[in-house]
């Protein structure tokens, strides 16, 4: 069966959703697909359920601190309830957001969506056609060169786990294994962390990574850097996990070894040669409007899409954004340069935004730094917060934000006032100025400088 729309949109998740929805209200006649639940990584397998899980951990973390100074008896970690309160969340997403494309009237459609040219999509017995299409398929974990890859735990299998092992091993030192690494080691188990580069969260400054470190190591997790994982071999019992560091070959145990070597463009079943598109490892080439090479009527956004912005939520509806608003105003787009704060949801939190240090000695970007421990602040005194650490950027002779890091229970807010700060070219000398309401993690800014 051959059907005809303005626009068909693959992938609900944030990028596709934004998109569709977006294109809809403005009156074009949009189809979707998925070939999963719909709804998208980032609110069933990603930032929110790991959020409820991390928040829940932060918040026995706080009471265990506090213990005897009105706070009586003990709290722990509970990961079967944690599991069914995070479901409470999952749960409704795909149902919701099916309900909420109907609503709108755009048509839906299940199944994997490829393409027979550059004008017709298959998604099982039918052909669609569209005068725009919009590729939105995410990403998911990459493939990774060694035997025995095949018994990785990827982090959609960890989230629905209804038990976790004792020995945990996480392969690679990224966002994903700090945050889950974290959480299983709060909840009792044996955690090691196998990381093949010298710095561990490459993309954030290496002072404050040095920091979560320790912070890390105090919670019992084993970090071992400049350690590449070669081969995973199962056992009668577990696994064993051969590893290299330089020269050295030796072997660790686990009964369960963790995918966190990062993510790749969802692009495999597209069948993209059919149509001639163009894509790298970082995903589909496009240009500042989105746009596909070399077909100008096929668009592309969020994690599947080779661009200049983070595989991130909110670039993700960047994106998106950006994409509509090509189609609809026909006029090209300028370069993205909006600062994205980066967040990392262990305890203490670590979030930046902006340049880090070792960036602007690379770039020869002249810089003052200004770093302090902000523990004895009232903020974290009051919650006995330990080793909440700030570290801002500025230009020299401006005074203007370049970069801010933060690590403490507040670093999730504070980087956002930050990158509003960049955004809007501000100085430390406009953050003094603000009446900040007292007593707040803000009212402490212009004691950072
Ligand atoms: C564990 C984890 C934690 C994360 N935490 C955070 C966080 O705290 N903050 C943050 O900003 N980001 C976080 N991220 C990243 C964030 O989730 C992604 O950047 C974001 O969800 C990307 O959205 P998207 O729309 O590009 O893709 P997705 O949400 O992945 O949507 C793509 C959709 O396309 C569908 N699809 C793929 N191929 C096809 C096909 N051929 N046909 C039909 N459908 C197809 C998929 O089924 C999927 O539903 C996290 C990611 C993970 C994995
Ligand atoms: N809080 C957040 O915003 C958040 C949380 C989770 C995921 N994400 C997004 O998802 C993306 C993917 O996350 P991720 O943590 O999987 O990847 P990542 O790219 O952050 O880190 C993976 C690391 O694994 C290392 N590695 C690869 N192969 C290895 C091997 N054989 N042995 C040892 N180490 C190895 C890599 O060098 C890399 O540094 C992130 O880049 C981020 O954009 C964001």
């Amino acid at each position: 069966m051959n059907t005809t729309y303005d626009m068909i949109v693959i992938g609900t998740g944030v990028a596709g959703s934004t998109v569709a929805t977006k294109a809809q209200k403005a009156g074009l006649e949009v189809a979707i697909v998925d070939e999963r639940q719909y709804g998208g990584t980032c609110p069933q397998r990603g930032c929110d359920p790991k959020k409820v899980m991390a928040g829940i951990s932060k918040i026995v973390d706080d009471a265990k601190r506090v213990k005897g100074l009105g706070l009586d008896g003990d709290v722990t970690l509970n990961w079967k309830d944690l599991q069914a309160f995070k479901k409470k969340f999952t749960e409704p997403v795909p149902e919701g957001t099916e309900e909420k494309f109907n609503s709108l009237g755009i048509r839906r459609y299940h199944g994997t969506a490829s393409f027979l040219d550059p004008h017709t999509l298959k998604i099982g017995e039918h052909n669609v056609t569209a005068k725009y299409i919009v590729i939105a398929t995410g990403a998911k974990p990459a493939d990774l060169p060694f035997e025995g890859f095949e018994h990785l735990v990827t982090s959609d299998q960890f989230l629905e786990m209804e038990e976790l092992p004792d020995r945990l091993l996480f392969v690679g030192g990224g966002y994903i294994s700090f945050e889950f690494a974290q959480l299983a080691a709060r909840l009792g188990k044996d955690v090691l962390i196998v990381h093949r580069g010298r710095n561990v969260l490459e993309n954030h400054d290496f002072e404050m990574t040095n920091k979560l470190i320790e912070h890390t190591k105090d919670l019992g997790v084993e970090i071992h850097t400049n350690t590449e994982v070669t081969k995973v071999t199962k056992l009668d019992s577990g696994y064993k996990i051969d590893v290299k560091k330089f020269n050295h070959e030796h072997a660790l145990k686990a009964d369960m070894v963790f995918h966190g070597a990062g993510r790749a463009p969802n692009i495999e079943h597209l069948e993209l040669a059919n149509a001639g598109i163009e894509f790298s490892k970082q995903g589909i080439k496009v240009n500042e409007n989105q746009q596909s090479l070399p077909h100008p009527h096929i668009y592309a956004a969020g994690d599947c899409a080779d661009t200049v912005l983070p595989p991130l939520t909110p670039a993700a509806g960047e994106e998106g954004t950006r994409l509509v608003s090509h189609i609809l105003d026909d006029k090209p787009m300028a370069p993205v340069q909006k600062p994205v704060p980066s967040i990392v949801f262990t305890y203490p939190v670590l979030a930046s935004v902006g340049l880090s240090q070792q960036e602007a000695r690379e770039k020869n970007i002249p810089y003052e730094s200004e770093s302090k421990t902000i523990t004895k602040f009232f903020t974290y005194q009051r919650t006995k917060e330990p080793g909440a650490y700030v570290k801002i950027l500025l230009n020299p002779s401006t005074g203007e934000i370049l970069g801010a890091h933060f690590l403490s229970s507040e670093a999730e807010h504070l980087v956002n006032i930050f990158a509003l700060a960049i955004q809007q070219g501000l100085t430390k000398h406009d953050l003094k100025s603000v009446l900040w309401g007292y007593p707040t993690a803000e009212s402490d800014i212009p004691s950072f400088f």
